[in-house]
């Protein structure tokens, strides 16, 4: 198999007292989209944020092309960071900037991209979101779901190699949500990128992901092709992508 673009080895993290992850071990391929799965509050996020240094483990190494990150040179990180963009959640536009302000914050950052390339793929990215005509207005004029939009134009605007995504669907209705996983679908076609989302959508992320890794109680406990965990056997794996309700409590339920 080919080496991993990015690797987890035993990462640990805690937050005071709460143990989030405990041990961490997940491979994430060149080329494919991963998507992370687990319940609410499970540490999700948490391991995102640490693909792109923004959390540091308390143990444990994380690997880019096989070198350890926090071994890296700061220019060298700095280098790494560059291949990636974000969208996490919260969107975090610029409540000063417009719309397409903050769609073109990302390409003016990159340096010598001509003034009309900008307007071009601005123009470009919006359009292919269904957000075309609302340039001009300001992040607190828009619906929640059309902020989510607008923080995929500006995360998908410069191409980039790799790209992460905390819940880039939720709260959108269920066309918009089919628009912005077909086009995570389109994209990856198109350039190749490396995609590592984190999402609730399923059975929907079964379709889009080429790898799916679970995380339960600190730990992966599943990482493999989407065809592979919908055969899975484990109980805890098959009642968190079938919505069972756990024993416990459908037998509670019954008594109400
Ligand atoms: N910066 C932080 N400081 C302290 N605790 C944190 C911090 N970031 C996350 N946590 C805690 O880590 C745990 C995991 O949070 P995380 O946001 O990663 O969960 P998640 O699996 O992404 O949840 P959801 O699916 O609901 O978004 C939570 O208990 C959260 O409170």
């Amino acid at each position: 198999m080919t080496e991993p673009l990015i690797e987890f080895e035993g990462v640990f993290k805690s937050f005071g007292d709460n143990a989030v992850l405990k041990g961490v071990d997940l491979s994430i391929y060149r080329g494919e989209v991963t998507t992370i799965i687990g319940k609410s509050g499970i540490g999700k996020s948490v391991l995102l944020k640490h693909i792109i240094g923004l959390l540091a483990p308390d143990a444990g190494e994380i690997r880019f092309e096989g070198r350890a990150i926090h071994q890296m040179a700061p220019a060298e990180r700095k280098a790494v960071k560059m291949k990636f963009s974000y969208m996490f959640q919260g969107n975090a536009l610029f409540d000063s900037m417009t719309v397409y302000e903050n769609v073109a914050l990302p390409l003016k950052e990159k340096g010598r991209v001509p003034f009309h390339e900008i307007e071009e793929r601005v123009h470009e990215k919006l359009t292919q979101l269904d957000l075309a005509g609302i340039e001009a207005r300001y992040p607190s004029q828009l619906s929640g779901g059309m902020k989510k939009r607008v923080a995929m134009a500006r995360a998908l605007v410069t191409d980039p190699e790799i790209v992460l995504f905390d819940e880039p669907t939720t709260g959108l209705d269920p066309i918009r949500k089919n628009a912005a996983h077909a086009m995570i679908v389109q994209y990856q076609k198109t350039y190749g990128f490396t995609g590592v989302m984190v999402s609730h959508e399923i059975p929907d992320v079964f379709y889009i992901s080429q790898r799916i890794a679970m995380l339960d109680q600190g730990r992966i406990i599943f990482q493999g092709g989407p065809e592979e965990i919908q055969e899975s056997r484990e109980p805890v794996i098959r009642q968190f992508i079938r919505g069972q309700v756990p024993e416990n409590l459908q037998s509670a339920l019954n008594e109400l």
